[in-house]
């Protein structure tokens, strides 16, 4: 693999439930060290497109590769960091302990453990909930916790489903700060939202809608091309809207 191949390629991927068809032949690449947008309202399907790039589920059609390899693919997940939408933590123990449990699967042991996992509990904001239980957490600190877990590896590729829903305005732009200083370090960051102004920071966005990737492009070449002003606006156009 080159350093500019990409880094997830989607070729004509579909995704149907019974008769029901949830992706609809889609086809995108995310590159190297960006960070790429799945843009989207509810239902869209960009969780279910999520699950197909990082091989939790398979498609019903087309291929997807994640750093060239095809999916799904168990072995991958050490490469991958997966932050799903609904949090997959251990209520009944403290973060410190799910964060032992995780770094443990990962084969991450000893001082290195605990460095690490300082790290990220700091760049999350939740050090000093460490020994705290989960289930004393709230909603947002529960979504820090597993974004926390899904850096814990170094994960060259970060997948977040909805990393920001429920947290702060300060602490969302400190852990886009953050997200940025990941890509600039080279890692690769591909993340669902449907909120409009987390979709301008994004260096390349994917609107879907009813399962159909709408446009890929960055935010300003997006706007541009649909003749709008805002993101808003240039999504209402590629669904077929008037903006
Ligand atoms: N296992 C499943 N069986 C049947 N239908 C499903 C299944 N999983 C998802 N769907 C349907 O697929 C569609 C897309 O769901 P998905 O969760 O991917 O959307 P989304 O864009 O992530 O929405 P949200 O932002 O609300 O999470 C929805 O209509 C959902 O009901």
């Amino acid at each position: 693999m080159n350093n500019s191949a990409p880094i997830v390629q989607a070729s004509h991927v579909s995704k149907s439930f019974g008769k029901k068809t949830i992706l609809d032949d889609i086809s995108l690449s995310v590159l190297p060290a960006e960070t790429f947008g799945l843009l989207g309202p509810s239902g869209s399907g960009k969780t279910t497109l999520v699950k197909l790039l990082t091989g939790i589920d398979e498609g019903s059609k087309g291929e997807v590769k994640v750093f060239g390899t095809v999916m799904p693919k168990l072995s991958m997940m050490q490469k991958i960091g997966y932050m799903a939408q609904s949090d997959a933590l251990y209520n009944e123990l403290s973060a410190l302990e799910n964060m032992q449990l995780f770094a443990s699967l990962y084969g991450i042991k000893g001082p290195v453990r605990k460095k690490r996992i300082h790290e990220v509990m700091d760049i999350v904001a939740l050090g000093p909930h460490l020994n705290k239980r989960v289930d004393q957490y709230s909603g947002g600190m529960k979504r820090r916790l597993s974004l926390a877990i899904a850096l814990l590896h170094e994960p060259p590729l970060l997948v977040l489903d909805e990393p920001t829903v429920g947290i702060d305005p300060l602490l969302r732009q400190s852990i886009w700060n953050e997200l940025k200083a990941l890509n600039a370090k080279g890692t690769t960051i591909l993340l669902t939202t449907h909120v409009m102004d987390e979709a301008n920071k994004c260096d390349r966005l994917g609107m879907i809608r009813d399962g159909k990737l709408l446009g890929v492009g960055t935010p300003e070449a997006l706007i541009e091309l649909a003749g709008q002003q805002t993101i808003e606006e240039a999504f209402i156009y590629y669904g077929g809207g008037q903006a």
